[in-house]
C-alpha cells in the first residue's frame, strides 16, 4: 500500500506484528504523543495492530484535517466496551452517518449560541449560588463545583432543581463520572475506544472474542468491568425520563428538552422524527458530557489560582478597576476584562481537561503535505502538544494569562474539531467564565500550611479519566474583604 502512495507521517521504529503498542504508557498519552513531536515533527504515525494512529501536534494540521476536510474525519472507532456498559445511544460514539446527525441536532436545537444567550441569566444565578456555597463551607469546593457544573444542564435536559447537597440527580451523576473515570484508566473499559485503547492491546477483534468468555478467561477485564458498571449507566438513563413522566401525569413538569420531546412523542406516536431511545440517548448525554467536563476545568483554575497568586492578584485588580466593589461581575462586563479572558484561556490550554480529545476516524485514503493518511486510521489531535507548541506559546507550561494580551493566539482544539466539535462548547464557556469571574471577585485562594507556616503547594498532578482533572488537593479560600463577603451573601438578584 505504501509503495502506491506516499509515505506515511514520520514515527518510530516498530516491533513485528504489535508495532508501537509497546511503547505507548499507561499514563499521560497526551505528554508521551507530545514528546514524539519534538523527534518525529507536529505530525507523526504510530502503528497498532490493526490500525494506523495519526497524532496531530499542531494546531494548523488539526484545522486542515479536521475541520477543513472534515467530510473525510468525523467517524469514530466502534466502542464495543461502551455499548456493553449502556451508552449505546450516547452520540460520542457513533459512528458518522444519520443517526449521528439526528442526534446533533437535536442537542444544537438546545445549545446553539442563540439558544444559550437566553441561559445567560440562570448561569449568573449559579454563579452566585457557587460563591455562596463557598463562603459557608469551603473546604468542600469540589462538591460545590460539581454542583454548578451540573445544576443548569439539569434544568435545561430534564427541568430539574437542585436544592440540597443529597439531590438524587447529584448521585447519579457522580456514580457515572466514577464509572467513567475508572472506566478511562489504564486496563479498563474505554480499551476499544480512546488512545488509551490501544495502550492496553486489546483490539476489536480481540474484544468481540472475549467479551462473552467468562469472567476468569484472560482479557475480560474490561468486558466485566463494562458489565459491573451497566446498572448505573441504566440508571442514569431511565430514572430522569421516570420523574419527568410522573411528573407530567401531575402537572408539575417544568419546560425542558425531556418534556418537550416527551410530549411530541405522545403526541405524534411513531410519525415523530424521534424514537423514546433517541431522547433518552441524548438527554442523558447533556448530562453527563457537560458535567465532569466543566467540573475538571474549573478544578485546574483553582489549582492555577493557588500555584500562580500574582496572576490571581493582577485579575482581581482588573475586576476592582472596571467594576468596583459593590457588585459581582455579570456577563455584561466580559468584554471589558480581558486579563479575565485571559486567565480563562489559560484554564483551557495551561493543562487542558481532554489532552487527546476523543480521536476521530479518517473515512477515506488522503494525503496531507505529501504525507500518507490511510483510511480508517484514527486522528489523536494532541491538544496537550498543541497547546505546549513552543513555536506558538512562549514559556508554554507556564500559566500566564497576558501572554494573550501580547499577541498570542488563543487555544484551539479544547473542545474539539470539525463536524464531531464539543456541541455543548457555548454553554460550557459562559459557565467556566461566570464561575472564574465570580470566585476571583469574592475570594483569595492560597496554599493550605504546615504549623510552622510554610505553605503547602499542591503538585501539578492529574488523573486522566475521559477528562482529566487534578488529583484532590486542599485550598484556603476566603472572602477578600468584608465587601466581597456581603456580595456573595446577598448575591442573588
Ligand atoms: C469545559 C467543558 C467541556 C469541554 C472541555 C468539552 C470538551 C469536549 C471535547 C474535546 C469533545 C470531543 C470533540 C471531538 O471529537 O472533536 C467533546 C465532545 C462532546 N461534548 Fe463536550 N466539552 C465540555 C462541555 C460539554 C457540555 C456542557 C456538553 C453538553 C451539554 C457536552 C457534550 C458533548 C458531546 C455530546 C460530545 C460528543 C460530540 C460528538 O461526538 O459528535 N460537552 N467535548
Amino acid at each position: 500500500r505504501q509503495q502506491k502512495h506516499p509515505p506515511l507521517p514520520p514515527g518510530p521504529p516498530a516491533d513485528p506484528i504489535i508495532g508501537h503498542l509497546r511503547m505507548i504508557p499507561k499514563d499521560d498519552p497526551g505528554g508521551f504523543f507530545y514528546e514524539l513531536s519534538k523527534k518525529y515533527g507536529k505530525i507523526a504515525h504510530l502503528r497498532i495492530p490493526g490500525r494506523t494512529m495519526i497524532i496531530l501536534n499542531s494546531a494548523q494540521a488539526a484545522m486542515d484535517l479536521l475541520d477543513k476536510r472534515s467530510g473525510i474525519y468525523s467517524d469514530r472507532i466502534t466502542s464495543h466496551v461502551f455499548e456493553l456498559m449502556g451508552w449505546a445511544y450516547n452520540v460520542g460514539f457513533f459512528s458518522y452517518g444519520e443517526r449521528f446527525r439526528k442526534h446533533r441536532r437535536m442537542l444544537n436545537d438546545y445549545l446553539n449560541h442563540k439558544k444559550c444567550q437566553s441561559y445567560l441569566p440562570l448561569q449568573a444565578l449559579e454563579g452566585r449560588r457557587l460563591v455562596q456555597n463557598l463562603l459557608y463551607n469551603p473546604d468542600r469546593f469540589g462538591d460545590h463545583l460539581n454542583r454548578f457544573s451540573t445544576s443548569l444542564i439539569l434544568r435545561i435536559a430534564y427541568g430539574h432543581e437542585i436544592v440540597s447537597g443529597d439531590d438524587p440527580f447529584l448521585k447519579i451523576v457522580s456514580d457515572v463520572e466514577h464509572c467513567l473515570s475508572e472506566c478511562a484508566a489504564p486496563g479498563s473499559n474505554l480499551v476499544d475506544l480512546m488512545p488509551i485503547s490501544y495502550f492496553n492491546g486489546l483490539n476489536e477483534g480481540l474484544f468481540l472474542i472475549v467479551k462473552d468468555l467468562p469472567s476468569w478467561f484472560p482479557g475480560t477485564y474490561p468486558a466485566n468491568q463494562a458489565r459491573s458498571y451497566r446498572h448505573f449507566i441504566d440508571l442514569m438513563h431511565d430514572y430522569p425520563v421516570e420523574h419527568v413522566q410522573k411528573q407530567m401525569v401531575e402537572g408539575t413538569a417544568q419546560a425542558s428538552f425531556l418534556r418537550n420531546h416527551l410530549e411530541g412523542l405522545q403526541r405524534e406516536g411513531s410519525d415523530y422524527p424521534y424514537t423514546a431511545d433517541d431522547i433518552k440517548g441524548v438527554a442523558a448525554v447533556m448530562y453527563t458530557g457537560g458535567a465532569d467536563t466543566t467540573w475538571s476545568t474549573l478544578s485546574i483554575f483553582m489549582l492555577a489560582m493557588v500555584l500562580y497568586p500574582s496572576v490571581q492578584a493582577q485579575a482581581q485588580e482588573e475586576i476592582d478597576e472596571s467594576i468596583g466593589r459593590d457588585r459581582l461581575p455579570n456577563f455584561n462586563d466580559r468584554p471589558n476584562l480581558p486579563y479575565i479572558e485571559g486567565v480563562l484561556q489559560e484554564t483551557y490550554r495551561w493543562n487542558n481537561t481532554a489532552p487527546t480529545g476523543i480521536p476521530h476516524c479518517s473515512m477515506e485514503d488522503d494525503i496531507y503535505n505529501g504525507m500518507f493518511i490511510p483510511k480508517g486510521s484514527v486522528i489523536v489531535a494532541n491538544t496537550r502538544g498543541i497547546t505546549l507548541d513552543g513555536d506558538v506559546y512562549k514559556e508554554p507550561r507556564i500559566f500566564d494569562p497576558s501572554r494573550y494580551l501580547r499577541g498570542e493566539p488563543y487555544p484551539v482544539g479544547h473542545f474539539g474539531f470539525g463536524r464531531r466539535i464539543c456541541p455543548g462548547r457555548h454553554l460550557a464557556d459562559s459557565s467556566v467564565w461566570i464561575a472564574i469571574a465570580s470566585i476571583l471577585a469574592v475570594f483569595n485562594i492560597s496554599p493550605v500550611e504546615e504549623a510552622d507556616g510554610t505553605p503547602i503547594l499542591p503538585k501539578e498532578e492529574f488523573i486522566s479519566g475521559i477528562a482529566s482533572h487534578p488529583k484532590p488537593f486542599k485550598c484556603r479560600i476566603v472572602p477578600r474583604n468584608e465587601k466581597a463577603r456581603a456580595n456573595a451573601e446577598n448575591g442573588y438578584d
